[in-house]
């Protein structure tokens, strides 16, 4: 039996699964967590990819790997290879004034849509180039290469520690905001735009199926991949499917030829990992919302979800807006989360249980309206990510995204996906490997829920700064 490996390091966590390379049986699995926060020293994720190899019994039987990995994140590297400060993760929002600034500068939404097919928010790494280069001068100034996480972990994994060594693939590099899927290339003037005038190396972007060489052991090296594009090689999405994740983030994203050019920002032109594109809309707020939830009312997550489908659909008016983090999809970077509607009717643990979960639903609901939008057809749901546990997001999907949903058999689709990837890397073929999936039909639809869910949405309350707080205790 020829096995494969496939890892996701993402936002909380990193998973490796070792597959059977012919037919994707799971034969070992590991993970560890990750620190939190929305700045991470990388070395924090080649720990936790040692400790989850190690728990998944290592890879000296294996094959071939390879890395997926949470999209955007600027790792600076200086010219010995060293890292220059710690990476700026996707979810940081430091950059979003350095976002609306590089919009204006380079002619507008409409010319980064056409050109470069990303609108850049704070996300996107353009903008935490742009964000280092007027912060810490001294860090962009020794800074000799930048690289996204999955690109690091490749690195780190070939043993090399030579930056002209540093490779990517097409997925991943189309989230930087300085290379256009369309084109399939880099924009330097972009880089040089957001540095401010400097010029770091960037990693070689690889072929879908092209090895990024081997480990110092002799174990092939994948290209890797992003870790959207590596769910969807996960799940084998296909025609008229929008895979949603409900990761730290949440995601939908589809397959296809079409090219988004969406000048309002919100479906990014990003590219998937076989050679077509991913138009994908992401939040700020996605599993987490739950778990923030279930633990203010102190119960575990299964008993919030039992709680959530006591209730009938509306939570009886009640309405939760999850900005908890700020938000990207629409980009408002500095909005809180907010319920509303509160009666004394509705106002106990099992109503606010439901009104996250709807909530949290809806908020993409909006994301799979822009992505239709775009011209893209989306005839079923295939739900992954943590938050896809819930049995109360499973059951109430359905009716919100007016659509069947699809709940693959428990796993790690983005690191079965990358497995997938390895084990195309090691054969020259793209395996098919059959897993169970549950389909769960629309049923009533129940599109009053959303209505409700849109009008609480507009009203927008903005993050508290420390200036606008009173510490002093005096008061007016
Ligand atoms: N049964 C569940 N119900 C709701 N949320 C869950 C459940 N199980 C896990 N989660 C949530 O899933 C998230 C982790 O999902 P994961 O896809 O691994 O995230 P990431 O890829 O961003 O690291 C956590 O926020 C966790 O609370
Ligand atoms: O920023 C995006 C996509 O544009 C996020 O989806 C990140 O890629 C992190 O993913 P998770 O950790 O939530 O899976």
């Amino acid at each position: 039996m020829t096995l494969v490996a496939g890892v996701d390091s993402s936002t909380q966590s990193c998973k490796v699964v070792i597959c059977d390379a012919d037919d994707g049986r799971v034969i070992r699995t590991g993970n560890a967590a990750h620190s939190s926060g929305t700045e991470i020293h990388p070395d924090n994720w080649w720990d936790a990819l040692r400790s989850a190899v190690a728990a998944a019994g290592g890879l000296d039987d294996v094959a071939a790997v390879s890395v997926a990995g949470q999209q955007h994140g600027m790792v600076t590297l200086d010219e010995r290879g060293d890292v220059v400060r710690p990476a700026l993760l996707w979810n940081d929002t430091r950059s979003a004034d350095a976002a609306a600034d590089l919009v204006d500068e380079f002619g507008g939404a409409q010319a980064w849509a056409d050109d470069v097919g990303v609108v850049p928010v704070a996300s996107i790494t353009a903008t935490k180039l742009r964000w280092l280069a007027d912060n810490e001068p001294d860090h962009a100034d020794a800074t000799a290469a930048v690289c996204l996480p999955h690109d690091w972990l490749t690195w780190r994994l070939s043993g090399s520690t030579d930056i002209a060594d540093l490779v990517t693939d097409r997925s991943d590099a189309s989230g930087t905001g300085y290379f256009s899927a369309a084109a399939g290339d880099y924009r330097p003037d972009i880089v040089e735009l957001a540095f401010r005038g400097r010029r770091p190396d960037l990693p070689r972007v690889l072929g879908p199926a092209t090895s990024a060489g081997t480990t110092p052991g002799g174990i092939v090296l994948g290209p890797g991949a992003g870790d959207n594009a590596a769910a969807a090689l996960g799940v084998h999405a296909s025609a008229g499917d929008a895979v949603v994740s409900l990761g730290t983030s949440g995601v939908v994203s589809a397959v296809t030829d079409t090219v988004p050019r969406d000048a309002t920002g919100l479906v990014a032109g990003f590219a998937d990992a076989t050679g077509r594109h991913l138009p994908l809309v992401c939040t700020l707020n996605g599993a987490p919302v739950l778990a923030a939830t279930a633990s203010t009312l102190g119960v575990d997550l299964d008993e919030f979800a039992r709680l959530a489908l006591s209730v009938r659909p509306g939570a009886d008016g009640l309405t939760m807006v999850p900005y908890l983090a700020g938000e990207r999809s629409p980009n408002l970077p500095d909005a809180t989360g907010a319920l509303h509607g509160i009666t004394a009717a509705n106002l106990d643990a099992a109503h606010v249980a439901r009104a996250a979960t709807e909530g949290l639903l809806c908020s993409l609901v909006f994301c799979i309206d822009q992505i239709v939008g775009q011209g893209v057809d989306v005839d079923r749901i295939v739900l992954v990510g943590g938050g896809a546990r819930s049995e109360a997001v499973r059951e109430i999907a359905p009716a919100l995204f007016g659509r069947s949903v699809v709940v693959p058999d428990p796993g790690e689709y983005v690191a079965l996906g990358a497995a997938r990837q390895a084990a195309w890397t090691l054969t020259g073929s793209l395996p098919e490997w059959e897993r169970g999936r549950a389909e769960r039909p629309v049923g009533a639809a129940t599109p009053a829920v959303y209505e409700q869910y849109l009008r609480a949405a507009d009203l927008i309350v903005a993050r508290p700064t420390t200036s606008s707080i009173d510490t002093t205790g005096g008061g007016r």
